[in-house]
Order: structure tokens, then sequence, then C-alpha cells
């Protein structure tokens, strides 16, 4: 045993003087402790803090950071073509197999690229404008149905609008994708699934880390049962998905929804798009499609309530363009109209550049011929990853107050660096599916709810609480609704 410690002690300098000096990453600056092992990212995606931190780590280190032995995070924006344009070889990596599990069919977690575009091909024209605009009276419905509720709490004291915001999310999702609502907005509260997926997405953040632990845990889970939590994501939603499935499978429909469209492709292409495939992207309409419009909405709301002369002028253009149209304040916005409000388009844009849902790295993998970024050689195998936080405070292509909410800047001079590097969807061949759909959600629900209620922080010195489980999630975002026919002073009715 004694013969043994100089042994272990040599090969530990050994593996010390690799990582510090040898070690083609060596030279990136990051925290100490990351260049050692993945403990920094574990501790971090747990503690929820990685959009901030991330934030501040580029400030002092610079494009580059070191974030574990193997990956860096970057901050330059000409290299987000490269890493994440159309026909990169950059593949997601191991984070993603956590998500994916055994699943053959998912489109967020599936890491060959190969196999990604074929299954992405089946359905994006389910997912296109044109299709998702056929969508529009199932929205209205569930918008109307929001208002109303909120009409009625609104009366008891301040409403917490993220929460209204993501029952609002979910419930689209339930109309647009199988015609039935999950009835969270008729309940005023959710059957348990949120703080399930929360859970799940606490979990996965962090084990993502060691995908390793993830694949360990999945073969002793029939006897340890599901500990890390990860598979929460299998619970109540995932079965009103299937059941939905199962049930029209049986019965077929006259419902033009999502499921109708994913079944007629399941009928044209047996072989290629089966009772799997059906389930896996009416399943994930729910988790990728709920809580990240419902974060997004609370971001338009609360940017808005924060900075009262952005407000006024939307109230303006909303006012113009229901006299235009000739809109009582009963009515939703519809998307059209929604769609050229320039103002109300640059505040969206805005509120996501200034809180994007994601918050985390999204990482992919360094091909086989390596990358050169910065005067460092990035071996092949190297995780390499932007984080949409990150991005989105760049000085060089937001512009100086890029910490500051200013619709304006998407209005004035050439937006197209500001475009080409709106990080919010991601990027390139995996950039997100669904985003004509939220942005129909946003663009009709913020003028239409504006044109009822004046809406106001109900504790505008408090800073809400912040948690980044891979979204980024605003706690406690409770807000005094008036409804405007109460106001004389409306600037909407005036
Ligand atoms: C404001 C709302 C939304 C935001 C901010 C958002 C954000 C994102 C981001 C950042 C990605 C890229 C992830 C990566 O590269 O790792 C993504 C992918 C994805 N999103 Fe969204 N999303 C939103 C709404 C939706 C909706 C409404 C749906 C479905 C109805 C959806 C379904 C998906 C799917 C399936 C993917 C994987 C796409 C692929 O790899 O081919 N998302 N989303």
């Amino acid at each position: 045993m004694g013969n043994l410690i100089p042994v272990v002690v040599a090969l530990g300098a050994v593996a010390l003087a690799y990582t510090l000096f040898t070690n083609p990453l060596s030279k990136i600056p990051g925290p100490l402790s990351a260049r050692f092992s993945r403990i920094w990212m574990v501790q971090h995606s747990r503690a929820g803090d990685m959009h901030t931190t991330m934030i501040e780590l580029h400030k002092k280190y610079g494009k580059l950071v070191r974030t574990a032995p193997n990956e860096v995070s970057i901050s330059d924006p000409a290299a987000i073509k490269t890493i994440y344009g159309a026909g990169s070889k950059f593949r997601k990596s191991g984070w993603y197999s956590v998500w994916q599990g055994h699943r053959t069919f998912d489109l967020f977690g599936e890491r060959d690229e190969k196999v990604h575009g074929k299954q992405r091909r089946l359905v994006s024209n389910i997912y296109s404008l044109d299709q998702l605009k056929k969508m529009e009276p199932y929205v209205d419905s569930t918008l109307t149905l929001f208002l109303e509720r909120l009409g009625e709490v609104g009366k008891k004291g301040a409403v917490d609008m993220g929460k209204w915001a993501q029952m609002f999310a979910f419930d689209v999702i339930g109309e647009v994708t199988f015609s039935r609502r999950f009835g969270f907005l008729a309940a005023g509260k959710d059957d348990g699934s949120f703080s399930a997926i929360n859970s799940a997405l606490h979990s996965a953040a962090w084990i993502g880390q060691t995908p390793w632990l993830y694949w360990l845990h999945d073969f002793f889970m029939p006897y340890i049962g599901n500990y890390l939590g990860v598979n929460n994501r299998n619970g109540s939603l995932r079965q009103f998905a299937a059941r939905e499935c199962d049930e029209r499978k049986g019965r077929g429909s006259d419902h033009h929804d999502m499921l109708r469209a994913l079944m007629d492709v399941k009928e044209q292409k047996p072989e290629e798009f089966d009772d799997n495939g059906v389930l896996s992207m009416a399943a994930s309409n729910i988790f990728a499609g709920s809580d990240t419009t419902g974060i997004s909405i609370g971001a338009v709301l609360y940017n808005l309530c924060k900075n009262p002369t952005c407000k006024e002028k939307l109230l303006k253009e909303i006012g113009e363009v229901m006299q235009n149209e000739g809109l009582s304040p009963m009515e939703n916005i519809p998307f059209k109209v929604g769609h050229a409000m320039p103002y109300l388009q640059a505040c969206i844009y805005e509120a996501l550049r200034m809180h994007p849902a994601v918050g985390m790295s999204l990482p992919r993998v360094v091909p086989q011929e390596g990358f050169e970024i910065e005067g460092v050689f990035l071996p092949a195998g190297t995780i390499i990853g932007a984080n949409p936080w990150v991005i989105h405070r760049q000085k060089e292509i937001f512009g100086e107050d890029c910490d500051v909410f200013r619709p304006e800047r998407w209005l004035k001079g050439d937006r197209s660096q500001m475009d080409r590097n709106f990080f919010a969807f991601g990027s390139g061949s995996r950039t997100c599916i669904g985003r004509n759909l939220s942005w129909i959600e946003m663009t009709k629900l913020v003028p239409s709810l504006l044109m009822r209620f004046d809406i106001e922080l109900a504790h505008p010195k408090d800073k809400p609480e912040q948690h980044c489980w891979w979204f980024v999630k605003r706690e406690g975002l409770d807000m005094k609704l008036t409804p405007y026919i109460q106001k004389i002073d409306s600037p909407v009715l005036a």
C-alpha cells in the first residue's frame, strides 16, 4: 500500500500539469475549479444562476470562458454562424441525451444531424406561419377565457401574472394541439404538473452536465425508482397527450388541430412517421412550447410595467390601431393587425432580448477537424456553446445601452446585425420549430390585455426572484389590474 502512494501522487501531478499547461484549453481563462472537474458546472446549474453568472464571467474574461475541463462558453457573435448555422458539423452534446432518454423520435434531443434533418422535414410544414395562422381561432378562444378570468380574479387583488401567463400558454397548447384545454385557466390553478415540470427541469439542468450519471441512474431505476426526478416530464401531461392520441386513433377528428395534421403525416408516410412520432411531437409541443411562451409573455408585461414611457407609447399605438380598424376593447387583436404594429413588435423583441426563456449554453461538440477561435485551437470533442443571455448583452451588436429595455433600438437604423444575433429561439438547423406559434400568442395577448386593463406591478420596488434551470423563470410577478372601463383617463379609450 505504502508503495502505491508515490504512484498515485505522481499520476495526480501529471494530470494536474496536463490540465494546467498542456491541455489546449489551458490558455482559456475561467473559474479555477472549472479547470479540474465539471463540479463548477453542476453547482451553478443546480443553483439556478447560470444566466447571470455567465454574463459576469464574459465581462471579466472576454469572448472565451472555460467552464469545465473540456467545455468553453463563447460570446463571439461571429462564431455563432459556424457553430449553429445551417449545415454545421457541430452536433448537440451529451447534455441533450438526458432529455431524449430512449425516445427514437425527439426533435429537441436528437444528436444525429442526419436523423434530425429527416425527422424535422416530416413535420416542419405543420409549424410554418401559414399553417399556424389557421390555428388563430383556437388561440382566440383561450385568450377570451384568459381575459375573462383575469377580470374576475383581478377584482380580488394582485394577480400572479407569471402563473397566469403560464396557464394561458399551457391551455393554448392543449387547444391548438388536441382541441382540448388542460383546464388550468378555468380552475385558476394547474393540476400539479407545474411543480413536476420544475423538478424535471431542475434535475435535467445539472444532470445533463454529467450525462453518465443519468445513464447510470437509468440503468438502476427499476431498483431504486426515479430518484433523480428527471423523468417527471413523463407525468400527467405526457399521459394527457398519450390519452388524446389514443382516443383520436379510434375516432378520427373533424378538428383541424395539430394532432390531426400530425396524424395526416402518419397516414401519408407510415414507414417514416409512426404513432411514436405523433406522440413525441404532441408531447414536445407541451414541454417545449408552454413554459417558454409563458415566460416570454411575463417578460414583455414586466418590462412594460417597469418602463411606463414605453407602456404609454404602446398604448397610443394600440389606441390608433383600434380606431383605424374599428375594434372594440372587448375584441381580441387579430394577429395580422398586431403583426403590423411596429412598436408592439419592437417591445416583444426587446423583452425577449432582455429575458430569453433559455438561460444556459446551447452546447455543441467540436467536429473531427477541430475548431480555431480567438487564436486558440479547440480539438475534436471539446464542448462549445453560447448562452442567449450572454449573446443578447453584446454591446457591439445591441449597443452601449444593451442592459436597458429600449424597444426603439429595433425601429431605427439597420437592424440586420441584431436580427442575425437574436438568439432567444436558438439558431440554424436546430432553431425553435414553434417560434411562429409563440409569436402569434404574444402578438395577440399583449395588446388585447392592454386594451382591457391598466397593468401595474403590485410591488414595484421588489425585484422578482429568478431561477435558471434551463428556462429562466421569474417568481412572484404580481400585478394589479384595473379594467379601463373604470378609468376615464384611459389612453386607449381616449
Ligand atoms: C417564446 C417561446 C419559445 C422559446 C423562447 C423557445 C426557445 C427555443 C430554443 C432556444 C430552442 C433551441 C434549443 C437548442 O438549440 O438547444 C428551441 C427548440 C425547440 N422548440 Fe422552442 N421555444 C419557444 C416556443 C416553442 C413552441 C411554442 C414550441 C412547440 C409548439 C416549441 C418547440 C420546440 C422544439 C420541438 C424544438 C427543437 C427543434 C429542433 O431541434 O429541431 N418551442 N426552442
